[in-house]
């Protein structure tokens, strides 16, 4: 069975790095499934004929091009940007991020950083790793490293940039072009500006009651699973978070109950499934998309979303048994009726079900987002109940007296822990990805038009040159003690989680105000714990989902 695996691996691995690499360059080699039937067979014939000599070839190429030719002729002599510095130890094979297995950007880069403390930006070659870890096909990346670096990529010179959308592309495969995946930056701009008034300031707030009532929801889900003859139940949250921050961000979005969480054997939360348990990771949920390509789910969750959709636009009878959630003054808050409010001649069914799943594929960050904090405060059970006694101080009568945006926003500590959770273990760190449109000046370095600029969101979180000499320490206090900082860069500004500029997180306040919600519930209610024995030699490795897997839980009694 090993050798039969094996085989199959090492036969079929090279060629998929060939289809990998040939897809980088030709995109629409997807679309070969769609030319006729005669060609098809060509097509099929000349691949066997060549199939035998793909894995020497690969070999050959690899070993040449990336190794000999790029790691040691062109990266030190022929680049263009030679001017820029480069970290000193550079692998002939894999370039400077090791061998794949070994892999942790973030880490790395912050490294690198230390060693050159003054240069604002880095010249790295991630010659080998970049399509095993999905990263752009560019070998030769730049690493902006200091805040003003980063600032000139992001924000002022970003006219001279677009996304690099590799991480996302999969996505439009499935989904239509949403923002997320849309080519071109006018492209972009005008879908980014006609979803704008949804997520401003007011309208996320409106969204408040909804976050809290699902919050409730899994409050009670939690609490239903818990062994009364234990002081502490060994739960799975990873499953009930994530079908009910699910079933949150979908009532925000179209303003329909998805019901993930209470009724799992649904129509709509089986369609959901793959989707709702595993959504861990941006990889996972794109990995659950394809999945939908199996039509019947996929079908499912459109139409829902079309009907949603329809009937606010021409109020027709729900075909899909969407149901309309309103507010208690018995208006819609969600996501749809705000755009059909400011501009109903700009949205249809179709064109808003491309930027739902643009959106909806976002809220793995938020699920990540509460993972990380959760297990932080197991790390530090101290600020834990620093930050249960701020939610019970300031609502003794308990949960259900949390109502509204104003309650979740005046609890200052919560707010404190959640963005120290997000700076030292950001859920998207490693795709803020820019590649140059024309040759632009950052920082006094010419970047030639086609470069790829990577903004690693760790690292910058972490330098100590922008945060404090212990800024890889979680000390929620920072965000308290630097209200008054008179600096020019505000923390908020510093924090890289969200990104900056015109294509940064649109949904971040969505994203902190459901976070919020979901902690105080949580938090409030129950207890969590680590099963480790030392949980704190672990404290940089948060990013596992299997961490909420076996967290201990109790009740914690009066609230
Ligand atoms: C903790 C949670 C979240 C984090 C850490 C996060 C982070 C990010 C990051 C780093 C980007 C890429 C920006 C860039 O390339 O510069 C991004 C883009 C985006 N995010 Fe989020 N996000 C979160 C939650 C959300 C939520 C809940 C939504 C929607 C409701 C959302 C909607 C979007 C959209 C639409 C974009 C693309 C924006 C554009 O292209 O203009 N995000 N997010």
């Amino acid at each position: 069975m090993a050798y039969i695996t094996m085989a199959f691996v090492k036969t079929w691995f090279p060629v998929y790095m060939l289809l990998f690499e040939m897809y980088n360059i030709y995109p629409d080699i997807i679309d070969f499934w769609r030319v006729p039937t005669v060609g098809k067979l060509i097509g099929v014939l000349l691949f066997l004929a060549v199939f035998p000599l793909c894995r020497p070839l690969r070999r050959c190429y690899l070993i040449f091009h990336r190794a000999v030719f790029f790691n040691m002729i062109y990266f030190p002599y022929l680049s263009r940007m030679q001017d820029i510095p480069s970290p000193s130890k550079i692998e002939v094979f894999y370039g400077h991020y090791g061998a794949p297995a070994k892999l942790d950007d973030g880490v790395t880069n912050l490294a690198y950083s230390r060693d050159a403390p003054q240069a604002g930006m880095l010249r790295v070659s991630s010659a080998l790793s970049d399509f095993i870890n999905n990263l752009p096909s560019t070998r030769e990346l730049v690493l902006p490293i200091s805040r003003e670096s980063v600032y000139q990529v992001l924000v002022s010179q970003a006219h001279s940039f677009v996304r690099q959308n590799n991480p996302y592309s999969f996505l439009s495969r499935v989904s239509g072009k949403g923002i997320l995946v849309t080519n071109g930056a006018s492209a972009h701009d005008l879908m980014r500006s006609s979803l704008l008034p949804a997520f401003t300031k007011d309208n996320i707030n409106r969204l408040a009651p909804g976050f809290i009532e699902h919050s409730s929801k899994l409050v009670a889900a939690v609490d239903s699973k818990l062994d009364p003859t234990c002081a502490h139940t060994s739960l799975d949250l990873e499953e009930p978070i994530t079908r009910s921050l699910t079933d949150s961000t979908c009532q925000a979005l179209v303003g329909a109950h998805f019901d993930l969480l209470e009724q799992p054997g649904s129509k709509t939360a089986l369609a959901f499934g793959e989707l709702a348990t595993e959504a861990a990771t941006f990889t996972t949920v794109l990995h659950c998309m394809f999945k939908f390509m199996r039509w019947g789910s996929r079908n499912i969750i459109d139409n829902f979303v079309r009907d949603a959709a329809n009937a606010k636009i021409a109020l027709h009878d729900s075909k899909y048994g969407y149901k309309d959630v309103v507010g208690s003054d018995g208006a819609s808050s969600d996501i749809i009726s705000f755009l059909l409010a400011h501009d109903a001649a700009e949205w249809n069914a179709d064109n808003f079900l491309a930027q739902f799943y643009s959106l909806l594929a976002m809220q793995s960050d938020t699920i990540g987002g509460i993972r990380r904090t959760l297990w932080y405060l197991t790390l530090y059970p101290e600020i834990q109940s620093r930050l249960r006694d701020e939610i019970r101080t300031a609502f003794p009568g308990g949960a259900a007296s949390i109502t509204s945006a104003g309650d979740l926003t005046s609890l200052r500590f919560l707010d404190c822990v959640l963005k120290e959770s997000l700076r030292l273990a950001p859920p998207r760190s490693d795709t803020i990805y820019r590649k140059a449109v024309k040759d632009v000046y950052i920082d006094g370095h010419r970047i030639p038009k086609g470069t790829t600029v990577y903004v690693d969101a760790y690292l910058l979180n972490r330098q100590p040159s922008v945060w404090d000499p212990d800024a890889s320490e979680f000390c929620p206090e920072r965000w308290q003690q630097r209200e008054s900082d008179a600096d020019a860069f505000t923390d908020e500004q510093n924090l890289m989680t969200f990104s900056k500029g015109p294509s940064s997180c649109i949904g971040e306040k969505f994203a902190l105000l459901q976070m919020k919600a979901f902690l105080a519930g949580l938090v409030g209610t129950f207890s969590f714990e680590s099963p480790e024995e030392d949980p704190m030699a672990d404290k940089d490795n948060v990013y596992s989902a299997e961490k909420l897997k076996a967290l201990l839980v109790a009740r914690v009694p009066g609230w």
